[in-house]
C-alpha cells in the first residue's frame, strides 16, 4: 500500500495579512516555517520517494521543509527540483539524469498552482466582503463553478490539477512510491473532491489548515482506502 500524503504550504505572508494570493508568487511567514518544520515532525514515520509542489515558492518551501528536516522522510536521499525543460530559457539540466539512489525527485508543475483569483488578487479580504457583501465573497471564494472577477472557479482549477493528478501523481502510488504532494488549499480542495467523491455542494465546506498532512493509503489499482489527518 502506497501513501499518498497533501499538505497545504504553511502560512504565507499575504496569508497572515489575509490578502487574496492566486498566483502571486508570495513567500511564507516566519510562522508557516515554523509550521512546516511541525508537519515535518509529523511526517517522522512516512518515508517519501517522489514529491510533487506547484510552481508558486511558498508550496516549494513547504516541500523542502518537510524533505530536510529529518532523514527517515528523505531516506537519507538529496531533495532535486527537475524544473520544467519547455521554458526557452531553461539551462538544459534536464540532462542530468540523476542518481536515485541519492536523489530525491521534487516535480514543479502549474497544474497545481492556486486558483488563479484574477482581480481580487492583492486585496485584503474583509475589505473585500465590506465592499461586495459577504455573500458574494463567499461565492467567489467556495462555490464549486462561479469564478471571481476573471479568475479560476474551482471546476477551472480541478479542470487542471485532477488530470495532472491522474497521469502523474497516481501513476506512482500505483507502481509502490510514497508521494508528497505541497500544494495550495484550492488545487488540494480540487483533488480532495476526486479522492473523497465529494459532490459541488459538499466541497463548498472543505477547508484546509495550513501545513496539516492529509496522509491517504492507496493500492496498486489506484484505489483510496483510509484518509489520516495528522493534527
Ligand atoms: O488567497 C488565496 O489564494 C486562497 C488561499 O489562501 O484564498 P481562499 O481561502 O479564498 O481560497
Amino acid at each position: 500500500m502506497s501513501k499518498l500524503i497533501l499538505i497545504r504550504h504553511g502560512q504565507s505572508i499575504w496569508n497572515a495579512a489575509n490578502k487574496f494570493t492566486g498566483w502571486v508568487d508570495v513567500p511564507l511567514s516566519k510562522q508557516g516555517r515554523a509550521e512546516a518544520i511541525a508537519a515535518a515532525g509529523k511526517l517522522q514515520n512516512y518515508l517519501v520517494n517522489v514529491c510533487f509542489t506547484s510552481l508558486l515558492i511558498r508550496s516549494i518551501e513547504t516541500a523542502i521543509i518537510c524533505l530536510t528536516e529529518y532523514d527517515s522522510v528523505n531516506g537519507g536521499k538529496t531533495p532535486i527540483l527537475h524544473h520544467d525543460a519547455d521554458d526557452p530559457q531553461w539551462h538544459g539540466w534536464d540532462r542530468y539524469e540523476g542518481d536515485h539512489t541519492q536523489e530525491l525527485p521534487i516535480y514543479p508543475s502549474a497544474a497545481l498552482d492556486e486558483r488563479y483569483y484574477g482581480n481580487l488578487q492583492g486585496l485584503n479580504k474583509a475589505e473585500t466582503v465590506e465592499k461586495f457583501g459577504q455573500a458574494q465573497v463567499t461565492k467567489w471564494r467556495r462555490s464549486y463553478d462561479v469564478r471571481p472577477p476573471s479568475g479560476e472557479s474551482l471546476e477551472d482549477t480541478l479542470k487542471r490539477s485532477v488530470p495532472y493528478f491522474r497521469d502523474r501523481i497516481l501513476t506512482h502510488l500505483k507502481h509502490g512510491d510514497n508521494v508528497l504532494v505541497a500544494a495550495h488549499g484550492n488545487s488540494l480542495r480540487s483533488i480532495i473532491k476526486e479522492l473523497d467523491g465529494l459532490s459541488n455542494e459538499e466541497v463548498i465546506n472543505l477547508e484546509l489548515a495550513t501545513a496539516v498532512p492529509i496522509v491517504y493509503d492507496v493500492d496498486s489499482s489506484g484505489q483510496v482506502s483510509h484518509k489520516l489527518i495528522l493534527n
